[in-house]
């Protein structure tokens, strides 16, 4: 049996369409903000594989909250691996680009130093490190901008500014892989299926749509794709100001991923015509 952390979070929810036999716990369930609560609870259900799918994810709101952000994407998956370790299961860890500074046009491989320039980032790097210090049988999935049917993320944003502007000034010096939370989901089932059979593939490993591209440019084939009349100017990020500074470079190299596991870096644009379809806007003809 897999355990999956999370329930209602984007991937959580594609991985209940693909493994509805999985047992998902909530925050009901398992508080990740109580690490201890969530290793009982991993003890408790004894899986075969474990994957944890919850996080704090609030980027701009995580500078004011970094204590429990930390607690949330450090310690929790840090106590979650030590009780899978004990148990000799798989642990699957979902992580983020934001790890990096996005520093120079180059994908980073995933043995790039890293050099989080928020608390979100370094809340997310601090979770990687304390999996990995456990040194169990695990796989840190680094993947970036998710989005889907579900939850809230960029592309219903963009759909419902869209239905309500002429037009949006959107961040053209950002660049990265749009991914898909289906794309995800099937990704984490593969790899904890593969670890299973060959721990020696523990480690950690970038996942993300192609091809590279800005959000200005995904919010451009959103619009088209979804049959919306938005224009979007391109602004550079000092433009748009937030809490939280984001990388420019979010570009990861997937190689290793593919290499080691078979997977290749979905489409994005064919993932996000799937989710429009889900969301019950006409494709473009
Ligand atoms: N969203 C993105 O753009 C990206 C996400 N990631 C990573 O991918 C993974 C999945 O993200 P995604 O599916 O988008 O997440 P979502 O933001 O869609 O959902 C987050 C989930 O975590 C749960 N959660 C938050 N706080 C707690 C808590 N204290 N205890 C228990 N559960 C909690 C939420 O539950 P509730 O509904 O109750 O709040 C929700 O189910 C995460 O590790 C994230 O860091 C990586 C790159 C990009
Ligand atoms: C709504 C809007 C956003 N933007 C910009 C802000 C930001 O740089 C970019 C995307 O906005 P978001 O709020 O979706 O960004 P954000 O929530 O920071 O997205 C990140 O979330 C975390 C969890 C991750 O791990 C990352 O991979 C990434 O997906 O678009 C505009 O330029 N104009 C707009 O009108
Ligand atoms: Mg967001």
């Amino acid at each position: 049996m897999i355990l999956v952390f999370g329930q209602t979070g984007q991937v959580a929810r594609e991985l209940a369409a693909r493994v509805p036999e999985a047992l998902f716990l909530g925050r009901d369930a398992a508080d990740l903000s109580d690490p201890d609560a969530c290793a009982a609870a991993l003890r408790a259900a004894a899986p075969s594989a474990v994957i944890n799918a919850a996080a704090y994810t609030a980027v701009d709101r995580a500078e004011a909250e970094e204590d429990l952000a930390t607690r949330i994407n450090g310690a929790a998956p840090g106590a979650m691996a030590v009780a899978a370790a004990e148990l000799g299961v798989p642990f699957v860890h979902i992580s983020t680009d934001y790890v990096f500074d996005g520093a120079g046009t180059a994908p980073f491989a995933p043995d790039a130093p890293v050099g989080p320039l928020g608390a979100y980032g370094r809340s997310k790097l601090a979770g990687e490190e304390a999996v990995r210090a456990v040194g169990g049988v695990h796989a840190i999935l680094r993947t970036s901008w998710v989005v889907s049917a579900h939850g809230g993320n960029f592309v219903k944003t963009m759909l419902r500014l869209g239905a309500e502007r002429d037009s949006l000034s959107i961040v053209a010096d950002q660049v990265g892989g749009p991914t898909a939370a289906g794309d995800i989901a099937a990704a984490c089932l593969k790899i904890a299926a593969r670890l299973a059979a060959d721990p020696g593939k523990s480690g950690t490993y970038h996942f993300a749509g192609a091809p590279d591209v800005s959000w200005a440019d995904f919010a451009r084939e959103i619009f088209g794709q979804a049959g919306l009349d938005c224009a979007v100017t391109d602004i550079p990020s000092a433009a748009y100001p937030t809490p939280a500074r984001r990388p420019h470079n979010s570009r990861l190299d997937c190689s290793s991923l593919q290499a080691a596991f078979g997977i290749a870096r979905p489409d994005w644009a064919e993932s996000l015509s799937g989710i429009l379809r889900d969301l019950g806007h006409t494709p473009r003809p």
